[in-house]
């Protein structure tokens, strides 16, 4: 074994150790954290793991077969220790792998196993203690089952403690997080789908504001921060948060995630119907389209996942347009634009300009909130759907998702809407969210990237304030004049993140990042890394 120490810098291990029958020469760099070798066998292919993606290293013992195989059997019997780490697979997918070296030195077998603890142990960010809530009844009913087999096995191994709660009713985590000692916690993982994640966001950021004496009620209040990380494990029916923050819905991927301790800021937005708080939204606020297939499936839960299929087609079907005005505050902070071709990407420069944007205005103002006196843009019309997506809202129906090049974490939401149009067009529209044609190019849609809008239905603007209950009783009616011009005189509702709103006539502002998930955002496509670990190994060896 050969131990270099450059001034100034850490040590780097090489030794040769044995894996399977052969012998390979590994490598440790300790400053850049990268562990290196070259399988003797499968064609000598080029292995490269950071540290900060190995999830844990054991002491182990040969098994009986590997021992008698050994070329080293009769020497002395071999010392020998298990790394795990990520395996980046295709389509965003992880893997946790393991590679079992070997080698008759018990204090080298010693040396590297402490090397790479020690480089483990240095891994800051990484959770310790996680409170976990699982919905046994979200999607196909197997949270529970996923979490247990394919979670729970993957946390003990990287030595994170667990405290787990299998919901008994709505609302069950949401309550339970205003109780709860949070400070244990390094964060909070949820088992379900976007209605679930929702559920706990709800908890932990109405529990940071109450904690702060922030009253949510006033939809001007400054919101604090939530630093402590949420994790997704998807077992719902849409898990678009998910899927739009990692790149693929995959319970080991999202586990993995979490226990390497990846963070991703989030924006979320606020909803208020007068000066009253509804709810928070980090994905879809839908109104007609969505709001209707929402309303619809709720009634048919049994089916499962396939009850968006059988309420989306219904709701195609029925065709209803909703008349209302949409004013908006354009977002000019934002370097970006909805009809950009890039999307957002791990590292995002157009996140990270927000949020030292973020910093600027608060080391400024504090937690004062700046008045803002920016134009606001108004907009009557008759609208088949109303969409504001904080985030791409990709998901494996829609795999780029609602507005392909919306941001994370940029503090805006691209609005977009769609109005009245043949149902030929907007079946146009509606397939080109599922493959790669651009939804937005059509003259009945028209997409805007906002920091605030309000919206109001024709309805609430024609009965004053008692909107709701009006729209509620007459759900269902329509146009007396114009029978089959399906003109729907009532209301439709809003689908905020796959629950539904009560009311009509909402107020919506964008908070940049005010939370953060255990995820890193989308990786740009494989290729490149894969010659970067080769050039870098190719140093190192
Ligand atoms: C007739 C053809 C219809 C084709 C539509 C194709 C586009 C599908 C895009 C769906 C985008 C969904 C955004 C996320 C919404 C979720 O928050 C919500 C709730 O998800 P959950 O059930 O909690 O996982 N799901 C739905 C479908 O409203
Ligand atoms: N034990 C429970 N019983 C009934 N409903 C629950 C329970 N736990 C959570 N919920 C609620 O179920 C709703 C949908 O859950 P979710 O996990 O998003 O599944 P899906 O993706 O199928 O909609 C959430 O709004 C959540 O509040
Ligand atoms: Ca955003």
């Amino acid at each position: 074994m050969e131990q270099q120490l450059p001034a100034g810098r850490r040590p780097r291990l090489v030794s040769s150790l044995g894996l399977g029958q052969r012998c390979c020469e590994v490598t440790l760099d300790q400053e850049r954290g990268l562990l290196a070798w070259r399988h003797p066998r499968r064609g000598g292919e080029n292995y490269f793991v950071p540290t900060s993606e190995i999830i844990a290293v054991e002491e182990t013992e040969l098994n009986k077969k590997q021992r008698n195989t050994g070329k080293w059997q009769k020497l002395a019997k071999p010392h020998a220790f298990t790394v795990y780490y990520v395996k980046k697979a295709r389509n965003h997918r992880w893997w946790c792998r393991d590679v079992t070296f070997w080698c008759v030195d018990e204090n080298l077998c010693n040396q590297w196993t402490q090397a790479l603890k020690e480089l483990l142990e240095m891994q800051k960010c990484r959770p310790k203690q996680l409170l976990v809530y699982i919905n046994p009844y979200g999607g196909k009913r197997q949270g529970k089952r996923i979490y247990e087999q394919k979670v729970a096995p993957l946390f003990s191994l990287a030595s994170i403690s667990t405290d787990v709660v299998i919901t008994e009713h709505a609302n069950h985590a949401k309550d339970n997080l205003f109780e709860v000692n949070i400070n244990k916690y390094d964060g909070v993982v949820c088992v379900g789908g976007d209605g679930m994640f929702s559920e706990v966001m709800h908890g932990l950021i109405g529990r940071m504001q109450k904690d702060s004496g922030i009253d949510q009620n006033n939809p001007k209040a400054p919101l604090v921060q939530c630093n402590i990380r949420i994790g997704i494990i998807p077992a719902g029916s849409t898990d678009c948060v998910c899927y739009s923050t990692v790149g693929i819905s995959d319970p080991v991927t999202s586990a993995l995630h979490i226990i390497v301790g990846d963070s991703q800021p989030l924006d979320v937005s606020s909803v208020h119907h007068n000066n009253t708080f509804l709810k928070y939204s980090v994905s879809l606020l839908g109104y007609g389209f969505y709001g209707d297939i929402l309303k619809d499936s709720e009634k048919k839960r049994w089916m499962g996942p396939m009850r968006y299929d059988y309420s989306g087609f219904k709701t195609f079907l029925s065709h209803h347009y909703y008349e209302g005005t949409i004013s908006f505050q354009p977002a000019k902070h934002t370097l970006g634009s909805p009809r950009d071709k890039d999307s957002c990407r791990t590292g995002c420069y157009i996140c990270k300009e927000s949020e030292q944007q973020l910093a600027e205005q608060q080391k400024k103002c504090g937690l004062k909130h700046e008045e803002d006196e920016e134009e606001w843009k108004v907009i009557k019309g008759k609208f088949l759907a109303i969409n504001a997506v904080n985030m791409s809202c990709a998901c494996p129906r829609s795999p780029k998702g609602l507005s392909p090049a919306a941001h994370l974490a940029d503090g805006s939401a691209d609005l977009i809407l769609v109005r009245k149009c043949s149902r030929f067009d907007f079946l146009r529209h509606l397939v080109r969210n599922t493959n790669q044609d651009d939804q937005f190019d059509f003259s009945f849609v028209d997409v805007y990237r906002v920091k605030s809008f309000q919206f109001t239905s024709k309805l609430s603007e024609d009965n004053g304030s008692n909107v709701t209950d009006i729209g509620k009783k007459r759900f269902g009616q329509f146009c007396r004049d114009h029978p089959a011009c399906c003109c729907n005189i009532a209301d439709s509702t809003w689908n905020c993140d796959g629950e539904t709103l009560d009311s009509s006539a909402i107020e919506v502002r964008v908070h940049c990042q005010l939370m953060k998930l255990f995820a890193r955002g989308i990786e740009e496509n494989c290729k490149d890394e894969a010659a970067y670990s080769h050039s870098s190994i190719e140093h190192l060896l």
